[in-house]
């Protein structure tokens, strides 16, 4: 019998909240497996409690303990997790449940364990039982640091706020029209002459290569996959201003615009695919994840016998570097997908899904729901929204939440859900956090929990976790009316 629950988001497969809790005191212990979940919550209860959480005594039970003996029927990411008034057990197959049960038990402790700076208590955790796991698999964002930069400190930031809720991707939109955003070993005109600009004009920016790799590492940490993407054969502007033998223009300049689709790389070229397999394999080998996104979107100005001639060259470079490919839906249309492929939906859920992609799902192809109209963290809130685009009409809190990515492709093999935050209109680490929040929260509890839609109830919750975003330091989250008692 599901009890009151404590506004866990997202939504737990199995809860029941029982009577009593428990509070951590000076005298609290903690035990937990060494690695990547034991290392969050210390830094979680270090930071904000400033307890000191030793060992138990030989023999005595932990306050907090965290193992490894969860049943293999909870899978990767599935945990268990028990709270009585006595103390807190978290239990899971492998270190990466554990992580998931410690954003949980996160959520159960007062908003105040999301301050960066030590506060008294009481640091009362409710009890509760817990059988949890996720829906999908990929529960990602994407982050456009091509439109405007964004530095290796604002995408960790970024990370930071999709922790506790659970997502596992980090898409890193890394190159298109307006910028080139990664250095390329001997290909140096690609950051100092294809990063000097962005929308609306400078300052550009790019990632070294040891950027990307400390970016890497802080999503590992916390059990991110980060899936890199270099948008071809349209979007590339910036790579074509920059090395004009990519291009059939005249004298390709930078562009400072939010036009798409007027841009395509000299596809019946071979220099060209030997500059996209020296790009893919320097991408890849900086990418421990095992995916390489080559976008594919919106290349308006190619003919469809183009696009195919370019993917039956382009795509089996992918895989040459040891990479699933992964790529908007566009790719769909491609004479043939190597196995594993991963195409993205972007379009909007009123638009009729195309007939190659149709095809695509039913030869097996798996889809990642990202449908514009759903989960474009880039479209503004409302008509008279300050920031966001608006070309697949406004995407509200209760719309970003309230809807099922398992039944909008009939018969499609759904990895897993995205939200794609592009960045024509933003420009700072507080227009991301305005974008991201309160809708970010909702997506993650789609992409997790299987649990039918509660608007009610998610708003409830909602409203309950703006003291969290608050003590966190969110301050720039949007003011949304659904968040008004
Ligand atoms: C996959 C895709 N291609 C386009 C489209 O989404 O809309 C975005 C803005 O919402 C834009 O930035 C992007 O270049």
């Amino acid at each position: 019998m599901r009890d009151v629950e404590p506004n866990l988001i997202p939504v737990p497969r199995s809860l029941v909240s029982g009577p009593g809790a428990l509070t951590l005191g000076a005298d609290a212990t903690l035990t937990a497996p060494a690695g990547r979940a034991a290392a969050s919550l210390r830094a979680l209860l270090d930071r904000a409690t400033g307890l000191p959480f030793p060992p138990p005594a030989p023999g005595a039970p932990a306050t907090v303990a965290l193992t490894l003996d969860g049943p293999a029927s909870l899978g990767r990411e599935g945990y268990l997790l028990d709270v009585t008034e006595a103390g807190a057990r978290l239990r899971a197959h492998t270190d990466e449940g554990l992580f998931r049960a410690v954003q949980t038990l996160r959520q159960l402790l007062p908003p105040a364990i999301e301050s960066p700076v030590a506060v008294p208590g009481p640091w009362r955790v409710p009890c509760v039982a817990i059988e949890d796991g996720p829906r999908y698999a990929w529960r990602g964002v994407m982050l456009d640091v091509a439109r405007h930069f964004f530095d290796v400190a604002a995408v960790e930031r970024f990370i930071d706020r999709l922790v506790p809720y659970k997502f596992n991707v980090l898409h890193l939109h890394l190159s298109d029209d307006q910028g080139w955003r990664l250095e390329i070993d001997g290909h140096p005109r690609l950051t100092e002459h294809g990063a000097a600009t962005a929308v609306g004009g400078p300052p550009g920016g790019f990632f070294t290569q040891d950027d990307y790799k400390e970016i890497v590492a802080y999503a590992a940490d916390r059990y991110f996959t980060v899936v890199p993407e270099i948008d071809v054969p349209g979007h590339t502007q910036a790579a074509m201003s920059s090395y004009p033998y990519l291009s059939t223009q005249e004298s390709p300049e930078l562009y400072e615009g939010v036009e798409v689709g007027f841009s395509e790389l000299a596809l019946h070229r071979d220099s060209t695919y030997a500059f996209l397999d020296d790009v893919f394999g320097q991408v890849s080998a900086l990418t421990p994840g095992g995916f390489l996104h080559i976008g594919g979107d919106e290349a308006l100005s190619t003919t469809a016998e183009d696009y195919a001639h370019f993917m039956s060259r382009a795509l089996p470079l992918v895989g040459g570097h040891g990479k699933t490919v992964v790529a908007w839906q566009e790719a769909a249309s491609a004479p043939s997908l190597p196995p594993g492929v991963h195409l993205q939906y972007w379009r909007p859920t009123g638009e009729e899904v195309p007939a190659a992609l149709v095809a695509a799902v039913r030869a097996g192809v798996r889809l990642i729901m990202s449908p514009a109209d759903r989960v474009y963290l880039d479209q503004k809130y409302a008509d008279d929204a300050p920031l966001g685009l608006m070309w697949a009409g406004t995407v509200g809190v209760r719309r970003s939440y309230e809807w099922d990515p398992g039944a909008l492709v009939p018969g499609a093999d759904v990895a897993g859900v995205e939200a794609p935050l592009w960045s024509e209109t933003l420009r700072t680490p507080d227009d991301l956090d305005h974008m991201l929040f309160p809708r970010l929260p909702g997506i993650a509890d789609t992409a997790w929990s299987a649990a039918p839609r509660d608007w009610p109830g998610h708003v409830r919750r909602l409203r309950a976790h703006t003291a969290r975003w608050d003590a966190a330091g969110i301050t720039a989250y949007h003011r949304a009316p659904e968040l008004e008692e």
